[in-house]
């Protein structure tokens, strides 16, 4: 018999064929308390559970007492009570590195933006403001040769340093518990002290996972160490930076600009302060969102779940200790 299994993702048609080889699927839209109620049964039954977004915590494990897996498709599991899937044996599976290169590049995409003000300058040529030569009101700052602070030298961490040292001859500092023998041998980068990270930096780029170690790891401490022209980058996730010592900072003119893929609510709230500032570059939390990306994730998502309810968890697993 095949595995149950809850889909709460619309997948391609292959992938969900793929999908439908190996598994007996019920699709829900989402893992909210009434989708729950709707297909209980379903969920009773399931062991195994494929989407991303929504919480998955000790609320849904009680109405799953068969689960044996879940698959993100995401790399980020904050969203997963990883306590509660080991004290219940379920294994949490991920999808880290095939979407690496393409978040480096929604980075690079928020350094430069914010850097050169393009979505601002965007506007105002639109808006028919570009009437004689532009002066200094136009003017950005550069982003080459400058000194880009890493937190969170992990795989995007080190895509992003890959860039901005090769591609913009930039200085590369970074904050780690450990020191990062390859990111010092490939491209120079030196291992610092938050504070001095802060206090060094052009762009401080944040590409941290969530955690009660790092939530509101900067606060209006951390942006008052920044320098006044530097540029605050976050694609890890929102709740990593304080927003309202953030929006506060960009009141006051203490920092150039920000450019935001994360939040702490998403979508945004229409009257957030951050939609009104020239200065900030906000994105729908779009770091992996290529058509080429979101596939390879939602494959690797469905091989992920297929591999594991078969008992191979050699690749992707966040917590295989579960297993045991
Ligand atoms: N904006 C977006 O669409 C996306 C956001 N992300 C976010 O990026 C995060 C990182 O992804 P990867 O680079 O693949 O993960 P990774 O695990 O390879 O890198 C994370 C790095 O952060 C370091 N780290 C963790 N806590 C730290 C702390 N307190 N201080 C200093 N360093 C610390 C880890 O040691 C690791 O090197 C994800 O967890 C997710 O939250 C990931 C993909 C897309
Ligand atoms: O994978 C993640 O963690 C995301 O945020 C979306 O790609």
């Amino acid at each position: 018999m095949k595995p149950a299994v809850i889909l709460y993702k619309k997948l391609p048609d292959d992938l969900y064929a793929r999908l439908a080889e190996q598994c007996d699927v019920t699709e829900v839209s989402n893992l909210s308390p009434e989708s729950q109620q709707q297909h209980a049964a379903a969920f009773r039954q399931a062991e195994g559970l494929l989407g991303s977004g929504g919480k998955v915590n000790g609320e849904l494990l009680a109405n799953m007492p068969n689960l044996r897996v879940c698959s993100s498709v995401s790399v980020g599991y904050d969203n997963f009570d990883v306590a509660a899937l080991n004290a219940r044996h379920v294994v949490l599976m991920h999808t880290p590195t095939v979407l690496t290169e393409t978040v480096a590049d929604t980075m690079m995409a928020l350094v430069l933006s914010t850097a050169r003000r393009v979505p601002e300058l965007d506007a105002w040529v639109k808006a028919g403001h570009w009437q004689k030569s532009i002066g200094p009101a136009q003017f950005g700052i550069d982003v080459h040769h400058k000194t880009l602070g890493i937190l969170g030298m992990g795989r995007i961490g080190m895509a992003l340093a890959q860039r901005a040292h090769f591609g913009f001859g930039m200085k590369i500092l970074y904050n780690a518990r450990r020191e990062h023998e390859e990111a010092q041998s490939r491209f120079g980068a030196q291992r610092c002290e938050l504070k001095e990270l802060l206090q060094q930096s052009d762009f401080v780029c944040i590409s941290l996972p969530l955690t009660d170690e790092t939530h509101h790891l900067i606060g209006a401490a951390e942006l008052e160490l920044m320098k006044p022209d530097a540029v605050l980058i976050n694609a890890g996730r929102g709740p990593v930076v304080d927003e309202k010592a953030l929006i506060a900072a960009l009141q006051a003119g203490k920092l150039h600009a920000a450019g935001l893929d994360v939040f702490e609510q998403e979508p945004v709230p229409a009257d957030s302060p951050l939609l009104s500032l020239p200065n900030v570059v906000t994105l729908p939390h779009i770091g992996s969102a290529t058509h080429e990306t979101r596939y390879g994730m939602m494959q690797d998502a469905v091989e992920n779940l297929i591999a594991a309810l078969g008992g191979n968890v050699d690749k992707n697993c966040v917590n295989p200790q579960a297993l045991k």
